[in-house]
């Protein structure tokens, strides 16, 4: 379903990542996992196609991928539901009743994005995932915001959705309580990384315009 292969990926024009490879199949789970700075936002961004690799190949299917950011990338001035129908617009994905009620959402149907709360947020913006259909889900750190209850909903879902055939790959700190695969990107950590005394990104790096990308 997605294979990497000996993938190198850098930021601002510094390595960050060298050689790492892993396959995900069907129903599979894999969490990254390694410290603050390894890489793990940036293998998933270059995973995700939001930036091209140094070097390895990447194999995914096409439109198969459903990317979730830091940022919840909400429609603010939309409702609950409208925010929903517009990406299950945007993707042709499954109706939106489903999302809603995995995530707890069906009493906020009508409140506005923005006047949501963090955690509520949060649970909207995974709630995208299961209108888009795709196969793979692509999550860094999903479950900023959320409280024990609401982790648990999150992980019920990717117990679902890999129940279903789909897979998911997770950078997160926590333990979800999911039967997965961990990867530890320490090992792959790429020579000259920017760590603690590192030199300064290149002036001429190239800037990247999908820098804020919330959700793919
Ligand atoms: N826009 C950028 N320009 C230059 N360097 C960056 C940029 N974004 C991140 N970096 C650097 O790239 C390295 C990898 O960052 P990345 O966000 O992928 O790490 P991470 O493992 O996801 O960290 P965390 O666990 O803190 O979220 C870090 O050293 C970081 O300082």
């Amino acid at each position: 379903m997605l294979t990497v292969d000996a993938l190198s990926c850098a930021r601002g024009g510094l390595a960050v990542l060298h050689g790492v490879g892993f396959v995900l199949n069907p129903g599979e789970v894999l969490i990254l996992r390694g410290p603050n700075g390894i890489g793990k936002t940036t293998l998933l961004r270059t995973v995700a196609g939001l930036q091209p690799p140094v070097a390895g190949r990447i194999d995914a299917p096409a439109e198969g991928l459903a990317y979730a950011a830091h940022a919840d990338g909400l429609k603010a001035q939309m409702t609950v539901v409208e925010n929903l129908e517009f990406w299950s617009a945007i993707f042709g994905g499954p109706p939106i009743d489903e999302a809603l009620r995995a995530f707890d959402l069906v009493g906020l149907r009508s409140r506005l994005a923005q006047n949501l709360s963090a955690g509520q947020k949060r649970r909207l913006g995974l709630a995208r995932l299961l209108v888009t259909g795709r196969p793979v889900w692509i999550l860094d750190e999903p479950t900023v915001s959320l409280d024990r209850a609401s982790v648990a909903l999150f992980a019920d879902a990717v117990r679902a959705h890999c129940a279903a055939g789909g897979s998911a790959l997770i950078a997160t700190h926590i333990d979800l309580g999911l039967q997965a695969e961990v990867l530890d990107l320490t090992p792959f950590r790429a020579e000259g990384a920017p760590g603690e005394a590192s030199p300064r990104p290149r002036a001429d790096a190239p800037t990247d315009p999908f820098d804020d990308e919330a959700f793919l």
